[in-house]
């Protein structure tokens, strides 16, 4: 189980592999990463326990998060953790919490961060997977902070999906999951919410070298092809 590999800061920090991926993120070469790491990584002893590698997925609602993320799951093998689904089912499990968490969402306001990174953490705690996909998550800097002092790691990679406003709205409005939240009202809030509280995010992790902006216009497969290199680069690594 993970859990076992998983007191985490220390090892994290002295993983070679984890320090390749993520000195090659601040390098921020996009060439290099494509061809260059694979080769690095030969030289790599890989760990019979493995080194968890975390993928923050980020982008506004409705910009095709949960999506890519069920391609990259198919294509490479992770654990995807949607931080929106982890809340929706403690709702529908009518745990002491639910009532508080249906309320906020309904409002597009933001779960207190202890909740969710409890979420997470069980479901990683649990998972035979290293490699996790945590979708939706970290949307406000104090959900990232928490995630730091409570699982004591950073992400390897963070995805930033792009999306025009209008067409994030259009998305939701006819995504028909039969969301509490998906009507014009509550969408009006989560893009205010996204844009004062994820942005500064998402431009923590661009000066961290760790982002990898994704143009979110064109089909799912066109996006997917913008997505596809960047695990790629970091598959020998991550194993
Ligand atoms: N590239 C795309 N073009 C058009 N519609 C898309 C695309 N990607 C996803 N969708 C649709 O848009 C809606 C929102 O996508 P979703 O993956 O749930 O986004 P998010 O998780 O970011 O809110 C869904 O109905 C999905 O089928
Ligand atoms: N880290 C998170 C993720 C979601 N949420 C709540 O859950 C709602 C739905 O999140 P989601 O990730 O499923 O939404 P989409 O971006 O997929 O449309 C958000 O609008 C928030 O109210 C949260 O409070 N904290
Ligand atoms: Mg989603």
């Amino acid at each position: 189980m993970w859990r076992r590999v998983a007191s985490l800061s220390s090892f994290i920090s002295s993983s070679n592999s984890s320090f390749l991926a993520q000195a090659a993120c601040r390098l921020n070469i996009w060439e290099s990463l494509t061809t260059g790491i694979a080769q690095q990584a030969k030289g790599v002893i890989v760990p019979k326990e493995k080194t968890p590698f975390i993928t923050f997925v980020l982008g506004g609602p409705g910009s095709g998060k949960g999506t890519q993320c069920i391609k990259i799951v198919e294509t490479f093998g992770f654990r995807h953790l949607s931080a929106g689904d982890l809340l929706r089912r403690e709702i529908a499990s009518n745990s002491a919490d639910g009532a508080m968490i249906l309320n906020t969402i309904k409002e597009g306001k933001i779960v207190p961060s202890e909740v969710t990174v409890k979420l997470i953490q069980k479901e990683m705690e649990l998972s035979e997977n290293h490699k996790f996909l945590i979708d939706g998550f970290p949307r406000t800097e104090e959900n990232r902070i928490a995630f730091e002092q409570i699982i004591g790691v950073e992400p390897n990679v963070v995805l930033f999906f792009d999306c025009p406003e209008e067409e994030m709205v259009k998305r939701v409005l006819n995504r028909n999951q039969g969301r509490v939240d998906d009507n014009l009202e509550t969408i009006r809030k989560r893009l205010k919410v996204f844009e004062a509280l994820n942005l500064p995010v998402i431009n923590y992790y661009s000066q961290r070298g760790k982002l990898y902006k994704i143009n979110a216009i064109g089909t799912v497969d066109e996006i997917f092809e913008q997505v596809h290199p960047v695990f790629r680069a970091f598959e020998q690594v991550v194993g």
